[in-house]
């Protein structure tokens, strides 16, 4: 089947957006996420496959600009809302899809595109890798103590009204951007994005709560979170449900999981996306009552090969030359020489003999600096052409901390 793609316009969005609902399975969001997705769609970066007058795929993209290793912000397309229908699967819809995307992303002249998948196996195919992991804890607060770092005796807490508190919580987290690969630089209407507050996300707990730390008379920190109640023969059992927390230094960080885990009436605090690295590991006096799970969370495809790879910095001096394979965008297919230090970086074709061996999709996976091209290569998907050149590059593309996506897109 060749789909016939087309824009959607502001009188189409409605079902458009219904039929992206229909593919994941027809239940409709509540009347505040689609006014907030409507608000965020880019009606000229969204399109769709059309058949005999309905919607038969869907998708778009955000213009995000991206924290990457050295803290550049560098623009990259979020891809999202990418659906195709029941009744057209696997013909095809998909492919052309992501054919139209990656070339409007090219005209754009944005390195990068990025995104999380319904399903991993999806977007491989596509030279999209695995760049970004989360951490879900579920911690054990009857048993767990929180450490208490210098800083957290000052730390006031308070509850404030989740709305009203939105503007402080945005200052706090637009502080942490640049510190942490992967986090995107929110543009205006994104910070409404975690007051999203439908019941079915709720997890079975409260409307959304909001707890700010002060430290002068200034917000430090926050955590906003669920409560679910709950009761056992031997007594109260709640679970706080975090969805977010955020703080500026150690002290405050540390007082909000201390008042996260000592709320009367609940004995467990639940966490579905943190950082690998997050310090909670290291606050807690036993980790190994936090079962903590690891997946996959933002996947990245370089998609101006060179650009991308100029765009941030490298831990340690580099001088390789890479032989890519890129069959889906084949404009980055070919020898680049990179040349780089925790200064800047060049990144320019060569004809000189190649030192490693991969395809574009193990670059996206190693651009964080969250998956290193040495593991990559024990799994046989890197190979080193000349001696000492896998652990000089994997050694320079490697981040201090784990790169992260704070939220979905
Ligand atoms: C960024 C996001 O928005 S993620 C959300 C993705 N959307 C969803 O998961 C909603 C439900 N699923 C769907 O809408 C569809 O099944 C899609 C979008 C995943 C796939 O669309 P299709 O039009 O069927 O894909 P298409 O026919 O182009 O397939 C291309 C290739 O991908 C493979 N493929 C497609 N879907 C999957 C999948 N879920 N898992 C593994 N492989 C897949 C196909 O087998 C095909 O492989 P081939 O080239 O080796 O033959």
């Amino acid at each position: 089947m060749t789909p016939d793609l087309r824009p959607v316009t502001d009188a189409d969005w409605d079902s458009w957006y219904s039929s992206l609902e229909r593919a994941f399975g027809g239940v409709r969001e509540s009347d505040q996420e689609r006014a907030l997705y409507r608000d965020l769609t880019e009606l000229d970066r969204s399109f769709g496959a059309w058949d005999e007058g309905a919607w038969v795929g869907t998708a778009g993209a955000f213009s995000f600009r991206l924290s990457v290793p050295g803290g550049a912000m560098v623009p990259a397309a979020g891809v999202t809302m990418v659906s195709v229908a029941a009744t057209h699967r696997r013909q095809g819809v998909l492919t052309a899809m992501m054919r139209h995307q990656l070339d409007s992303v090219r005209e754009l002249g944005e390195p990068l595109a990025v995104l999380t998948a319904s399903e991993p196996a999806i977007y491989g195919r596509f030279g999209y890798g695995t760049a970004t992991y989360a951490m879900s804890v579920d911690v054990d607060s009857s048993r767990v103590a929180i450490a208490a770092p210098p800083g957290t005796e000052g730390v006031r807490l308070r509850f404030a009204d989740p709305e009203q508190a939105a503007e402080a919580c945005e200052a706090v987290y637009l502080r942490r951007v640049g510190s942490r690969p992967g986090m995107p630089a929110r543009s205006p209407g994104w910070g409404r994005q975690p007051l999203l507050d439908p019941p079915a996300d709720r997890e079975g707990g409260s409307p959304l709560q909001c707890v700010l730390a002060e430290r002068g008379g200034e917000t430090v920190g926050y955590a906003r979170f669920h409560n679910r109640p709950d009761w056992s023969d031997t007594g109260p059992r709640g679970v706080v449900v975090l969805r977010d927390a955020a703080a500026g230094d150690p002290g405050a960080y540390a007082a909000l999981w201390r008042f996260l885990c000592g709320i009367d009436l609940t004995s467990s605090v639940r966490s579905r996306n943190l950082p690998v690295d997050d310090p909670l590991l290291h606050l807690v006096s036993d980790v190994r009552r936090c079962s903590v799970r690891v997946r996959d969370s933002l996947h990245l495809r370089p998609v101006e090969l060179g650009a991308a790879l100029r765009a941030r910095t490298y831990r340690a001096p580099v001088d390789v030359v890479l032989e890519v394979a890129d069959a889906f965008c084949p404009w980055n297919t070919g020898r680049w020489r990179l040349s780089g230090d925790a200064k800047g970086a060049s990144c320019e074709r060569t004809r000189d003999a190649a030192d490693l061996e991969l395809s574009v999709r193990e670059l996206g996976s190693a651009y964080l600096g969250g998956v290193s091209l040495s593991s990559l290569a024990g799994a046989g998907r890197v190979r080193e052409l000349r001696e000492g050149a896998l652990a000089e590059a994997s050694a320079a593309f490697g981040s201090d901390v784990a790169p992260w996506l704070p939220h979905g897109f």
